[in-house]
């Protein structure tokens, strides 16, 4: 039976956005408070009854946090433009070597209704 367990955090940061449309205020260096959340998908490990230990992601996560939290994103190292898809890949590529890897990554903002969702589950053969 494959399960999926999933851990939530939040953060608030800068950003600037350069646009096509919108311009004027993205452009200009601005705030939001992001929320995110990331699944792990897999059978129960008969030892423990568990996916993964959901410690174990909460303080890789906490680690993901502390590189986003209170931080202008346009100066995070491999970020790249500050947007929900680039924030999404950020956190995946952040969790890399993790086991078993997370299998989706949704990252949003409660206030704007926006966000956006990255799926990490393998192509079925
Ligand atoms: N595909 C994407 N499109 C847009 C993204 C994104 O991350 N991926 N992000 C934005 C803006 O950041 C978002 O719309 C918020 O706008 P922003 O100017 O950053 O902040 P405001 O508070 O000014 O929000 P308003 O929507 O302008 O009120 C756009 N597109
Ligand atoms: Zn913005």
């Amino acid at each position: 039976m494959q399960f999926t367990v999933s851990q939530r955090f939040f953060f608030d940061a800068a950003h600037t956005l350069q646009r096509e449309i919108e311009a004027e205020g993205s452009r200009r260096v601005h705030g939001h408070t992001y929320h995110a959340e990331v699944w792990v998908q897999g059978p129960r490990n008969p030892a423990n009854g568990m996916v993964i230990d959901l410690g174990f992601l909460r303080q890789r996560l906490a680690v993901v946090r502390e590189q986003l939290d209170h931080h202008l994103l346009d100066e995070v190292p491999g970020l790249g433009t500050p947007t929900l898809e680039n924030l999404c890949a950020f956190i995946a590529q952040q969790l890399s070597g993790m086991q078993p890897p997370p299998s989706r990554v949704r990252v949003w903002r409660e206030a704007l209704g926006d966000g956006c969702t990255l799926d990490l589950t393998p192509p079925q053969a």
